[in-house]
């Protein structure tokens, strides 16, 4: 990641920020961007595509932060208006003071733009273990561990051993049960179903564990924020075989609900791989779903 100091005397000054600065009236928000990093790096603008809309309210001021991920681009960023540059990796992002506003990016940066939830029920362990791991090498490296009707052992058996190579290939896993069985299999984190949200003490409680959430209206996403959750998915997008009685919310009603949310948001329902460009274009982090993502 490319970051700046601001200068000494602005808003936020001192701080290291992503480049950017002010839309113009008139202008898009991508012709920003263009202009802003031409301004202040040198830079051509190739590639880039939405990540996050951050709202925050300073105590002098308030910001909508409309973050795009630059991926490709012509010319040797340079600090053309005398800011010190820094790359920085993933791990290095939290070693820099940053304006409070930056903190859904960062969750937003070091989030992939896929979340794979394992099929409910499991007749074979084998099979599902080797789909998994299918899964895991092929690049998802966030996966939602959703398993019911195994006898206890066998649950816990079956998400260490899921925990263990998922951890083989750098991917993370967060299990969608109870608490002790995402602490028991020692996953990277523990994913909130309806219930569990609504009794989340704070997030504080679960200081290591990355959090996410099931929310499926603007009620249940306040609720997300309020309780500090790193993101969330929401649900249904679009028509799904595992809950055919949901009302859909269709691409605007998701896109209204996430277009000023400060967390990352998956898009779940109806999901598969040629949606990911949508979801984007729609506010999301990425694509969550089961069947559509799920090697056979
Ligand atoms: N570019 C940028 N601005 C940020 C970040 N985080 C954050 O809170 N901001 C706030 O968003 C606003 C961006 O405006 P800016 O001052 O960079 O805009 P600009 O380049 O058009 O500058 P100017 O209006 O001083 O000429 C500032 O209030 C800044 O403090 C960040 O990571 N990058």
């Amino acid at each position: 990641m490319l970051l700046a100091q601001r200068r000494a005397d602005s808003h936020q000054g001192g701080l290291w920020e992503f480049p950017g600065g002010k839309v113009e009236s008139g202008e898009s928000v991508r012709e920003a961007l263009d202009r802003e990093l031409k301004e202040e790096l040198g830079i051509e603008v190739q590639d880039a595509r939405p990540l996050i809309r951050v709202p925050h309210a300073y105590a002098d001021c308030r910001v909508l932060l409309d973050t795009w991920l630059v991926s490709r681009w012509q010319g040797e960023p340079r600090g053309l208006e005398g800011q010190p540059l820094a790359w920085v990796s993933m791990g290095e992002l939290t070693d820099r003071s940053m304006p409070a506003a930056d903190m859904p990016i960062l969750d937003a940066i070091r989030l992939p733009d896929t979340c794979l939830i394992t099929p409910p029920s499991v007749a074979d362990a084998t099979r599902f273990l080797q789909a998994l791991r299918k899964a895991v090498s092929n690049g998802v490296s966030l996966v939602q561990f959703r398993v019911f009707g195994l006898a206890e052992n066998d649950l816990e058996d079956l998400a260490l051993a899921s925990r263990r190579l998922c951890e083989e290939f750098g991917a993370k896993m967060l299990v969608n049960g109870p608490l002790e069985l995402a602490l028991k299999s020692g996953a990277h984190g523990w994913h909130l179903n309806r219930r569990h949200l609504r009794s989340l003490k704070s997030s504080r409680d679960y200081a290591g564990l990355l959090l996410g959430a099931s929310c499926h209206d603007a009620e249940e996403l306040a609720l997300a924020r309020e309780k500090g959750v790193h993101f969330v998915l929401l649900s249904p997008v679009l028509p799904t075989a595992s809950h055919p009685d949901a009302e859909v919310l269709g691409w605007k009603g998701f896109s209204d609900l996430v277009a000023e949310f400060p967390l990352p948001v998956y898009a779940l329902g109806g999901m598969n791989a040629s949606l990911l460009e949508h979801s984007w274009r729609a506010g999301a982090q990425g694509i969550a779903g089961i069947r559509g993502l799920w090697p056979d």
